[in-house]
């Protein structure tokens, strides 16, 4: 299985996923501004990635800090934490990581400064190993919704290039081959940055699993000939009320699913869901720039002057969703009840 990102001798290593799927160059990334424009160029993305990645920049942050009475260590600890955060506003894995970074810094105040370095590194390693389980455990959870002989189709990636390993809406479909099952694939092109294509293809590729790429505009064809058995997505950030927003064209595909009687499922990590958020109006969405509409991967589609809007996210109302799945269970409507009950320690069904 591919490593999206390895933690070694001081370097954060990613595969650099602007290239893919024509060069597999890992770039090793060393400052805290280097994570920062990986993490906003894309280079590393996918929620739960981008929120390890964060975790690494800071400890990449800190190292050559000099402070070393804590106040004073702990204020630049949160200037690069709010640098990090400033990257990508949609994720909410990216908040939830840097978060953490900060409460386990001030857990550990007492301690000198050179010690909670330590414990920070630590920290990151830890974020990366649970998100492996917890992916693990998305795909354990998620094989309920799915049988032998299914054809799945997802959009965007959700994959083992978007967390640590497995990934959310595609580790159900590698436990399935792992079993054996005959599955098959829809990726969704997806637009504009063409995550489906660049990414899904080629990481259910490298597995030996059978993936047709479509455009978008192909996927309520595809549904109306009766081919697709399930849809399930990833999501970057779940807000109390169940509602769901991941990449653009995700509510499209919620719809179409709707109208052809196909299961829609979402599959992430807890640390995905933010009961702060009560609905999805709430969700920041990220706008990015007019260039990778009008002048995509490098070729003018566009006259240069058009108007753009390029929303990088969609909100999918939980109406559409049958069910979230995660570590913890598949989460069902009534969300606003059943979201807070998996925090509460009862889990979702198994
Ligand atoms: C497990 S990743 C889930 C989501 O982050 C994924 O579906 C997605 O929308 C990624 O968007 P991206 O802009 O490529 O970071």
């Amino acid at each position: 299985m591919l490593k999206t990102l390895e933690y070694r001798d001081g370097k954060l290593y990613i595969i650099d996923q602007t290239k893919l799927p024509t060069e597999k160059e890992i770039i090793a990334i060393e400052t805290v501004e280097e994570c920062f424009d990986a993490i906003k160029k894309l280079k590393v993305r996918g929620a739960p990635a981008i929120g390890i990645a964060a975790a690494y920049g800071v400890v990449l942050g800190i190292k050559d800090l000099e402070e070393d009475d804590f106040n004073s260590f702990y204020n630049e600890l949160k200037k690069i934490s709010k640098y990090l955060g400033s990257s990508r506003p949609t994720a909410v894995n990216l908040f939830w990581a840097l978060d953490r970074m900060e409460k386990k810094a001030l857990e550990n105040k007492y301690k000198p400064v050179e010690e909670i370095k330590k414990i920070l590194e630590e920290e990151a390693i830890s974020i990366q190993r649970e998100d492996e389980k917890i992916c693990k455990k998305i795909g354990e959870n998620g094989i309920e919704v799915l049988k032998d002989g299914y054809t799945i189709l997802t959009h965007c990636n959700a994959g083992v290039l978007a967390t640590s390993k497995y990934g959310t809406a595609l580790a159900p479909i590698y436990l399935a081959k792992e079993r054996g099952w005959n599955i098959k694939v829809f990726a969704d092109e997806t637009r504009p940055l063409l995550q489906g294509s660049r990414l899904t293809t080629f990481e259910l590729m490298e597995a030996g699993i059978d993936v047709t790429l479509i455009t978008d505009n192909m996927a309520a064809m595809v549904m109306s000939k009766g081919w697709i058995d399930v849809v399930i997505v990833g999501c970057d950030r779940v807000a109390a009320n169940g509602d769901v927003a991941n990449k653009i064209g995700t509510y499209g595909v919620a719809l179409l699913a709707k109208a052809h009687n196909i299961p829609f499922y979402v599959a992430g990590p807890t640390t995905t869901i933010d009961l702060k958020t009560p609905t999805g109006k709430d969700i920041v969405i990220e706008e990015r720039g007019r260039e990778e509409i009008i002048c995509g991967f490098g070729k003018q589609t566009a006259p240069s002057n058009v108007k753009v809007y390029n929303p990088a996210f969609d909100v999918t109302p939980n109406e559409l969703i049958d069910g979230i799945i995660t570590e913890k269970g598949i989460v069902r409507a009534p969300y606003d009840i059943n979201l807070k009950t998996i925090f509460s320690g009862a889990g979702g069904e198994n």
